[in-house]
């Protein structure tokens, strides 16, 4: 098995080589203006050593990654109940897409997609104010990643909301089928600022430790979740994190994970790592274009899909 250091500066040394990077996501204009140049990798083993390589210290949007963090929250807050509200089945949509949800009467297919996260923020703010459900989310992420310096960028959950056409019509087409318990405007508040948490990859590979260990903290033993909860949010991670680019991240890299538009993919190696990457340009499906083929490398070179167990 070669090392993981060597590997990792291989990966970023022919990510460097790259001319088609993709495309960064300019719907949210903040996030139009980063370089699509940056590349970086963190991986946090369940051993406690943590490896980094490249613009791994530079903190980007997590976006759509932190509907990880929320789910799990939320269902701490109210359990299997969740499930009511929002289903477990890949949609095969885009990520922003509205199609299903008329059909499926105001019940999105997964926690991932926009409309589903969108409950998840409702089932958040319920007995709270938006800044207070905002700053109970970011002290989750803080404490999972054991780092106060986490905040969320103002500027690019303003961005968001200014250009936010379609989450407003998800929150209000949820609102009509009586799938939101409060104003549109509000629940949207959670969900933008939870999305413009920034984090730089070695701490969203630390925040992601507890899912590659059964629920838990490994440096601290602290329990987040059950051991049977982080392999839901694995197997959901796995079969909905990509939106319609789920099948094929499956086929390709063979690990759950998260993807968001500011380019960042969490991917989780249960019983060995968590791993961070980040590549702000995008590929057609909104996920980032080389965090997908540096996880690809990755997984190959360390034998660490979950399909390819060492034989007997
Ligand atoms: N895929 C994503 O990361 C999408 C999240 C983004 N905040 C949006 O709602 O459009």
């Amino acid at each position: 098995m070669p090392s993981l250091r060597d590997v990792l500066d291989e990966i970023v040394a022919e990510m460097a080589g790259y001319s088609d990077r993709g495309a960064v996501a300019s719907y949210i204009p903040q996030l139009g203006k980063i370089d699509p140049n940056k590349f970086g990798i963190a991986v946090t083993l369940t051993n406690g050593e943590v490896l980094v390589a490249g613009d791994a210290d530079e903190p980007f949007s997590i976006q759509s990654i932190s509907k990880v963090f929320t789910l799990a929250l939320a269902l701490g807050r109210v359990g299997d109940t969740l499930w009511k509200r929002v289903g477990r089945e890949p949609s095969g949509t885009p990520f922003n897409s509205i199609v299903q949800l008329e059909r499926e009467e105001g019940i999105p297919r997964n926690p991932f997609i926009n409309a589903g996260a969108i409950v998840v923020s409702d089932v958040l703010l319920a007995g709270h104010q938006p800044r207070e459900a905002i700053g109970e989310i970011v002290s989750f992420v803080r404490s999972l990643a054991d780092d106060d310096t986490i905040v969320v960028d103002g500027d690019v959950a303003g961005s968001e909301r200014v250009t936010g056409y379609r989450n407003f019509a998800l929150a209000n087409y949820l609102k009509g089928f009586g799938n939101l318990n409060h104003a549109p405007e509000l629940t949207l508040g959670v969900y933008f600022h939870h999305c413009a948490i920034a984090m730089n990859c070695q701490q969203l590979a630390n925040a992601g430790r507890f899912l590659a260990n059964a629920g838990r903290v490994p440096s601290s033993g602290h329990t987040v979740i059950s051991s049977e909860r982080a392999k839901r949010i694995n197997a959901l991670m796995l079969t909905c994190g990509h939106y319609d680019g789920s099948g094929e991240f499956a086929f390709r890299v063979g690990i759950p994970g998260k993807s968001g538009v500011g380019g960042g993919i969490l991917a989780i190696v249960p019983g060995v790592a968590s791993i961070a990457v980040w590549s702000p340009g995008l590929n057609a499906r909104g996920n980032s274009m080389l965090g997908s083929i540096a996880l690809e490398q990755l997984t190959k070179r360390m034998n660490w899909s979950i399909f390819s167990p060492k034989p007997a």
